[in-house]
């Protein structure tokens, strides 16, 4: 493989590199004149993988992490940490939106950059953290030191390559690796192509331990990577099982692929014919019954639109398994703005018009007597136990569905997203997938065409892990 070339395309150049830091360093003076007008004793930082020389083009997202000595109360950090990036952003003339993490931080965007700017605290060693975000320093000291420029390069293919298999980035939405983890991938294993060969082989719970800690027993997640700069805690830990597996299988069929196919691991999936009427007739080739289920978002935080989406769907589904429905798959989606949906595929969607109420065992005679008693005529006998032949009162999904959503005290049985709930009673649709593509928005191609790439997957799975 020429790696040289993938890296000629995916590596920021000297003169975009430039442009980052001088973005980078006129934010950072910044903040220091001001907090020095302002007698704020604290100090600014380029962190992350900016600092690291890690970032790949175009995704230099800029990390400034403003650090304030151990003794500033955490109101305090807060607060002065806050004022500061809040007035650095108005003297630049950047755009800010207010962001959460374990406290308040700043997201701004100045010519073209998106820069976060956290407050944390300024620790020597892990022994010291006082906040989530204060490992973040220490990290960058321990890249910048143990990992070397052809290594820098090496990182810099493993996240694209994990970018474009859909496996990058610790955040809910994917569970996948972290940037840090990429980097601590490289020092354990040198190289993109050794990476991948080694993970080819991973099993569950493997361990990664740069530096000898020795606490794996202390984990249990399905990758342990303990930090290099702090014993406690697993890298790996926002790691979902399904992309761990997906990585490893992804390295399996790349390292098995000739060059021409390897190639097209660096650059997002090849989708072809990609229309609406594909898809609908995709999903009709499948003879199965998928329905949707959309609702409204209500305004809450991103970061738990997924998380509850996906719970919301898991006991769903429980429910419509345990009366008795085959379920193939379900999935969900969200715009991330306006709308959240679920789908759910079935093998069966009706039910015939009787079910069995198993009672007790013949030889419990008061038990039988008070089971003929309740149940009168329909009681049978069957091998050992008496048994009602009983009317269903849901024979399709949508009897079930309607009835769980009709109102405040059937909902009660679904275990939902807090957010979601009273969005979903008000206004929950359901659809059939003809219906539901027969309606999508025309006004709105850029999310028609995200949606129809999720309903691609969704049929193809694999298809980014594959090529
Ligand atoms: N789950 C996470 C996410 C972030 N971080 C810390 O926060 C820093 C910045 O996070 P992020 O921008 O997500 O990662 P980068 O390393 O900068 O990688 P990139 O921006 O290229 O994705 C990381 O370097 C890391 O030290 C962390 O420890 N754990
Ligand atoms: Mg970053």
């Amino acid at each position: 493989m020429d790696y040289k070339a993938i890296l000629n395309e995916i590596k920021p150049n000297e003169a975009e590199k430039n442009e980052i830091l001088d973005i980078s360093n006129e934010i950072i003076s910044k903040i220091n004149q001001i907090a020095s007008e302002e007698e704020i004793i604290c100090e600014a930082k380029l962190v992350g993988s900016v600092a690291k020389e890690t970032f790949l083009k175009g995704n230099g997202d800029i990390d400034i992490f403003i650090s304030f000595s151990l003794n500033t109360s955490i109101d305090d950090l807060k607060e002065k940490g806050l004022f500061l990036a809040h007035k650095t952003a108005i003297e630049l003339n950047a755009d800010v939106v207010e962001k959460y993490a374990s406290h308040p931080y700043l997201t701004i965007y100045i010519n073209g950059q998106e820069v976060d700017i956290v407050p944390c605290y300024d620790i020597e060693n892990s022994d010291q953290i006082k906040s989530a975000v204060d490992r973040t320093i220490l990290h960058t000291e321990y890249i910048k030191k143990h990992l070397n420029a052809d290594q820098k390069d090496e990182v810099i293919l493993l996240k694209k390559f994990m970018k474009e298999i859909g496996v990058y980035g610790s955040e809910f939405k994917v569970g996948g690796f972290a940037g840090y983890l990429c980097e601590m991938l490289i020092l354990k294993y040198e190289t993109f192509k050794n990476t991948l060969i080694q993970s080819s082989k991973w099993r569950y719970n493997g361990v990664i331990d740069l530096e000898d800690h020795k606490t794996f027993k202390l984990f249990k997640d399905p990758l342990i990577a303990i930090d290099p700069t702090d014993k406690n805690r697993n890298v790996g830990a926002a790691l979902s099982l399904e992309k761990m597996n997906d990585f490893v299988f992804a390295s399996r069929n790349y390292l098995s692929s000739d060059d021409d196919k390897r190639l097209s691991f660096f650059y997002p999936l090849n989708r072809k014919n990609i229309s609406k009427d594909f898809i609908l007739n995709s999903f009709n080739n499948r003879e199965s019954k998928t329905i949707l289920i959309s609702f409204s978002l209500p305004k809450m935080a991103m970061d738990n639109v997924y998380p509850q989406i996906s719970k919301t769907t898991q006991s769903l589904k429980n429910k419509l398994e345990d009366i008795g429905f085959k379920i193939i798959y379900t999935s969900f989606w969200s715009d991330e703005k306006a709308i959240g949906l679920i789908l759910i595929e079935f093998d069966s969607w009706r039910l015939s018009k009787y079910d069995e109420n198993i009672g007790p065992k013949i030889y419990y005679k008061t038990a039988c007597e008070e089971f003929i008693e309740a149940h009168g005529d329909n009681v049978f006998l069957k091998n050992q136990f008496l048994v009602q032949k009983k009317e269903r009162k849901f024979r399709t999904p949508e009897d079930l569905i309607n009835f769980i959503f009709k109102n405040e005290e059937n909902i009660k049985i679904l275990k939902i997203g807090k957010d979601l709930k009273n969005s979903i009673l008000n206004e929950y649709k359901l659809f059939s997938i003809n219906e539901f593509l027969d309606n999508l928005d025309e006004n709105n191609p850029e999310n028609d065409e995200n949606f129809l790439f999720f309903l691609d997957d969704y049929l193809n799975p694999s298809q980014h892990l594959k090529r």
